[in-house]
Formats: structure tokens, sequence, C-alpha cells
């Protein structure tokens, strides 16, 4: 089996002469959390268009669980769950009824369907509401009712696009809980498509970030800024700043004041914080901690994207 749930290679789109999304190359492992990055009008829902064969690319090629999603768009929406932007409910149906209909959709035998649809609402901790009409329900109940209808199919590739949007801290909670499950447990793959930049740092194995239709990084969301300079925080004792600015760093190595004991160093290798802890304690200065800065997502997804506002 492919180990592969979507490659894309020069995937492009245009919409006349707009490109919407320009020469695309990334994979997402099986068995991954997925993050798809960037600001409006990227081109995140476009490539998500191609990737369920709703938009056929203009170049390039898209494989989605080993599979053309143009030429096998039923078989490969069969077995991806989608929730796109606008989740697009029946509002005067009630959410089992909404549940229902899907399932008729999708064809599964009347059992099975009851089976899948309580199952679905349990998990996003709808089944007491089950019997009341969506036209009732806030943005975030609407946006659980969608989760609940793209896992109804038991998918292996589970495409959501901000599917914490609207939600309070507890169901953004649960909606996290419930995807780290979801793969840990069913070894399915989720694409996500998100702004929630802590959120993807902290639950995504991959990202990648696209601006005006072009990738401009991807890799593991905790090493993407790597590239840049090796931090650590020090919290000391007794290092004074004039004792600590007459201290003999190794090559590019600088220090900051960043409160009374506590310092930033900047090296230019990792492994020169050694020799800076050892010039800090020959120097009677005791060091306390040393810990290495995670350069967060989001300042390394501002500094590729820029102040294109992100919202
Ligand atoms: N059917 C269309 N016809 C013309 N232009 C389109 C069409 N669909 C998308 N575009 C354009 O393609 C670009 C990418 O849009 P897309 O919806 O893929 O961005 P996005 O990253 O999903 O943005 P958002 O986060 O705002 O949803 C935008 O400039 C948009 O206006």
């Amino acid at each position: 089996m492919n180990n592969q749930a979507v490659e894309c290679h020069g995937l492009s789109r245009r919409f006349g002469e707009r490109t919407a999304v320009s020469n695309l190359a990334f994979n997402v492992p099986r068995g991954s959390v997925f993050g798809f990055l960037g600001p409006n009008g990227a081109g995140k829902t476009t490539t998500v268009r191609m990737m369920v064969g709703m938009l056929r690319p203009s170049a390039g090629t898209v494989r989605v669980l080993g599979m053309d999603p143009i030429s096998e768009g039923e078989l490969v929406r069969s077995k991806c769950g989608v929730m796109l932007d606008n989740v697009g409910l029946y509002d005067r149906l009630t959410a089992i009824q909404n549940l229902q209909l899907a399932a008729k959709v999708a064809r599964f035998e009347k059992g099975e369907g009851r089976k899948r649809i309580e199952e679905a609402l349990y998990r996003v901790d709808l089944w007491d509401r089950r019997n009341d009409r969506v036209s009732g329900f806030s943005k975030g109940m609407r946006q659980k009712l969608g989760l609940a209808r793209a896992l109804m199919a038991d998918p292996e590739l589970l495409i959501l696009d901000e599917p914490t949007a609207g939600l309070d801290p507890a169901s953004i909670v649960m909606v996290r809980d419930l995807l780290v499950s979801l793969v840990q447990k069913s070894g399915i793959t989720v694409f996500l498509c998100t702004h929630l930049l802590a959120e993807a740092q902290r639950i995504c194995d991959h990202v990648a970030i696209i601006q005006g239709g072009h990738l401009v990084a991807s890799g593991d969301p905790n090493k993407l800024g790597k590239q840049g300079v090796p931090t650590f925080r020090l919290t000391l004792s007794g290092g004074d700043s004039d004792k600590m600015r007459r201290l003999a760093l190794p090559k590019d190595g600088q220090l900051t004041a960043l409160g009374r004991e506590e310092w930033r160093v900047s090296v230019a290798v990792p492994e020169d914080i050694e020799s800076i802890v050892k010039t800090l304690v020959g120097a009677n200065i005791g060091v306390r901690a040393v810990i290495p800065e995670q350069v967060s997502l989001e300042e390394e997804y501002l500094r590729l994207v820029g102040s294109e506002k992100n919202d």
C-alpha cells in the first residue's frame, strides 16, 4: 500500500488570469496530522477542492489515497470525510435527520447507518441535542455536527477546514483530543486547514505554509524555524550585567538579558551551549536552568507570510 495519503506534484490551478495555486509539491504521510496553513486567499480551499475532485488541476497532479480524484472521484470521496468552510447543513432538519440524509447519500445499509450516526453524535457530544433543529444551533454546534457528518463515513482521510472555528475553549480541546485519538487508535490521516498556529504546532506532525498559491515552507512544525539561530533560555544566579558582558563567548554567541536572572543566549551551533555553561560556572555564576527555546510556528509563519493579516 502506498504510504502517502496525499501526493501533490506541480499542482496548479488558474481561474482566468488569476493563479490560485501554483506548482504545489507536498506529501501527507498516512496516519499523520497535516496542517495546511496560509492567510486568506492563499489557495487552501482551491487545493482541497482539487483533492476531492471538485476542481480539475490546470497543471500537475494530486493523488489521494493512491487514487486520481478526477477519474476515481466517487471512490476517493467515499474514503474521505470532508468538512469544508461552509458546513452545508439543512437548517430545517434536526441534527439526526441531517446525518440520516448523509447516511442515505453514502448508501449505508439501515442498521449500519444508525450505528454510525449514534457513534458520531456521541463523539462530538451532540447526542442530547440530536432531535433539535439545526436552525437553533450555534456556529460551534454546527461545526461539531459537520465534523460528526465527516466522521460518520469512517474515513481513511479526514479533510477539515477550520474545524474549531466558533468553538468554545472546552470544545476546542474536545475536537483536538478527538483528532489525536482518531489518528492514534484508527490510524486515519487528518488534513487540517487552520489559522490556529499554536494549535497546529501542538497537534500536527507536518505542516505546509502557502501564500499567494505558492508553498513557502513545509516540515515538522517544531523544527521549521530552527534553520535559524539556536537559542536557549538561561536562569542564572549571581550574573550581574557587568560580569555577563565580560564573558568570553564562543564565536557568534550572543547574550540578551530578559530579566534579573533570566537570559537568552543564541549560539552558532547547539553544542556551543556546553562551553557557555562551563564559562558561566568558571565565573562563579550559578546555572539553575538551561532550556532550549522552541521557535514558535507563529513566529516562523509571520516571518514567512509577513504582515499579511491572519484571521
Ligand atoms: N471559483 C473561483 N473563481 C475565481 N477565483 C477564485 C475562485 N476560487 C478561488 N479563487 C481565488 O483563488 C485564490 C485562492 O482562494 P482560496 O479560496 O483557495 O483561498 P484560501 O486559502 O482557502 O482562503 P481562506 O482562508 O480565505 O478561505 C483567491 O484569490 C480567490 O479569490
